[in-house]
């Protein structure tokens, strides 16, 4: 089956499937795998002189164990009838052979720690550094695929690290030293024998690069089935409301029977391969017994040599095979690198300058001089934008969908920069200070609050984790969360899974107002929720938020009437642009698009 029709089996899956994850693998690169060796530097000078001695020991065991059997047990020993010589070679092969273990286990235990280890610094690097990545990153790629490159492709790198570079240059440098020594044995016999190499090199590599594809195809289909799989239990209560179960099952069951087919095929193929080796092996022992023999009896060649060129042969398929396995895990580790490598050398958006400065006690003045703004080169989101808001000011920010508004609250975290003009806090340019002294100094509440996993305490004190619990419990009654809180199962204990289900939309709300207000934030930004919270709850977060906004300056994204009312300042954009602005009553007063929202309103109440 081609990577096509793997793909194309389930049309309607497309949504499942990143286009940047799809090469499995990549010519080898020199340079890549000089920045993929780097990650084992750190043990150069520990781990790896350990796993190279063992590695020696062990080849050197290896290579002269056969030439002992045939040249002095054989030849010498048995030859002519030396009993104690063979005893002690018994005993002395024995002890090698001992050795042998002793270094094999050794070298990989070393070398399973050294993968372990660069593939624990290889991920710890790459998601923190994608941790630090700006807001445009994120919005470009979709969680799954990101997820597949912290997890898929760094683990698809284990496998290199940790036997790969190992036995690559085990292989090598023991193919090596039995082809000399089978040379040295005997070069007719050699050539005989060797003869049948590159018919064996020929079809095994056309018979590997066909079962590399069909692997290929299966990581495709396991890449689509956890994307599916994770898309579906993080929607799951939207597809349950959509009564969407049966055809998401559907859905399903078409990746996994696609991944069904391209397992049961690549295993088909690959099954082909051991067999392969072992004809490879009989047809060279057919010529080595038929021409080998004829050399003994014509006496071109001794006995001992014989049986020791038996073993050597008997050797030389191991490292072949391995090597073109060697080589795929390369390929592979070439694909998954360069992906890996691509995030790690993308740069945040969002730069911090060298001599960047903090903020000190700041006040929370806020000023857009003549700020334009773009997400894509082609949309403008932000027109000359010019706004002063004072410090401890409650401004709202209305509009329609799409207007601009959370842009506004954006550009004042410095998720983004302007494309023209100047953010200032306090009177400084936000690209002169230093980030998180800028982020310190901010709370954002969103609509959606998240909850991570763990206890109401911990997610409250999330923003300041030096809080104490009296802290945290304090900021809670200040809110009013704290009667809530307390008649759940444990109380602040009480363990909140991913994303807070278990707590009703207006409970998040309180615990993010908790949250901010625990944070103690000289500039709160709020996305006001709406919809889901009844007129007790809602009651209840005007009372919250009256508290929470005290003495700060705050920048609201405002969709009801009532918070608006109360505002300093309004703010009516429309299609990146301010409208108009003035408080509540100012506003009506000029009947423009703020008296008309007003009405709308009004009249929808009306009619309610
Ligand atoms: N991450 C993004 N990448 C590209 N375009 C974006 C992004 N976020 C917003 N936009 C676009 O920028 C414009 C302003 O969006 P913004 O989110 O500021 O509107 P809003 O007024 O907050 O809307 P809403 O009330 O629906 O939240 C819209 O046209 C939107 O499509």
């Amino acid at each position: 089956m081609s990577n096509k029709e793997a793909v194309t089996t389930s049309t309607h899956l497309k949504r499942f499937y990143y286009p940047l994850d799809r090469a499995v693998e990549k010519p080898f690169n020199w340079r890549q795998m000089t920045r993929l060796l780097q990650y084992i530097k750190p043990y150069s000078k520990t781990l790896l002189p350990g796993a190279m001695v063992a590695m020696f020991v062990s080849m050197l065991v290896r290579l002269i164990v056969p030439i002992m059997i045939g040249q002095v047990v054989i030849e010498r020993a048995i030859r002519n009838e030396d009993r104690n010589l063979l005893t002690s070679m018994v005993v002395l092969i024995g002890f090698l052979y001992l050795a042998n273990y002793i270094a094999n286990r050794y070298r990989i235990k070393l070398v399973n720690i050294l993968g372990q280890r660069t593939i624990h610094d290889l991920r710890k690097q790459l998601f923190s550094h994608v941790q630090r990545l700006s807001h445009n990153f994120f919005d470009k790629r979709s969680a799954g695929s990101i997820l597949v490159r912290i997890l898929n492709d760094v683990n698809s790198l284990q496998e290199l690290f940790t036997n790969g570079i190992i036995n690559l240059l085990m292989d090598i440098l023991m193919l090596l030293g039995i082809v000399i020594i089978l040379f040295a044995l005997s070069s007719q016999l050699a050539l005989a024998v060797l003869v049948i190499l590159p018919i064996m090199f020929y079809i095994s590599t056309k018979l590997r690069r066909n079962i590399r594809k069909t692997w290929q195809n299966v990581r495709i289909q396991k890449s689509r089935m956890n994307s599916h799989l994770n898309e579906s239990i993080q929607g799951i209560r939207i597809t349950q409301s959509f009564s969407q179960e049966k055809e998401n099952t559907e859905f399903f069951n078409g990746v996994n029977s696609d991944n069904f087919e391209t397992e049961r095929l690549a295993m088909k193929k690959s099954a082909y391969f051991g067999p392969f080796v072992e004809m490879s092996n009989a047809v060279g022992t057919v010529i080595l017994i038929s021409y080998g023999s004829h050399l003994i009896i014509n006496g071109t060649i001794q006995i001992g040599d014989f049986v020791s060129f038996a073993f050597f042969l008997g050797m030389f398929w191991e490292p072949i095979s391995r090597l073109g396995q060697i080589y795929n895990q390369l390929l592979v580790a070439m694909a998954s690198s360069e992906r890996i490598f691509e995030f790690l050398d993308e740069q945040p958006n969002v730069e911090e300058k060298a001599d960047a400065k903090s903020f000190t006690d700041m006040k929370g003045s806020i000023e857009f001089d003549h700020v334009e703004f773009s997400y894509d080169e082609d949309r403008i989101a932000l027109h000359e934008i010019s706004l002063n808001i004072k410090a401890g000011q409650t401004v709202a920010l209305v509009g329609h969908t799409g207007s601009g508004k959370s842009t506004i609250a954006n550009l004042i975290s410095r998720f983004y920069d302007p494309t023209k003009g100047v953010v200032r806090i306090d009177g400084h340019d936000l690209r002169d200070m230093r980030l998180d002294s800028l982020r310190n100094n901010i709370s954002v509440v969103l609509q959606d609050t998240f909850i991570f996993s763990g206890s109401i305490m911990d997610n409250i004190r999330f923003g300041r984790p030096e809080a104490t619990d009296e802290e945290v419990i304090e900021s809670a009654k200040v809110v009013g969360a704290h009667d809530f809180i307390l008649r759940l199962a444990d109380g602040y204990h009480t363990e909140v899974e991913e994303r807070g289900n278990i707590l009703s939309a207006g409970e998040r709300q309180l615990l993010s107002f908790a949250r901010a207000l625990l944070a103690d934030p000289r500039i709160l930004i709020l996305d006001e929720a709406t919809a889901s919270i009844d007129t007790e709850a809602e009651m209840k977060i005007q009372k919250a938020l009256k508290k929470l906004l005290h003495g700060r300056t705050a920048i609201m994204i405002a969709h009801r009437l009532s918070t608006i009312r109360e505002a300093d300042n309004i703010i009516v954009l429309e299609n990146g642009k301010i409208l108009e602005q003035g408080n509540h009553d100012e506003l009506i007063s000029y009947r423009g698009e703020y008296y008309g929202l007003v009405k709308s309103q009004f009249e929808m109440l009306d009619v309610l």
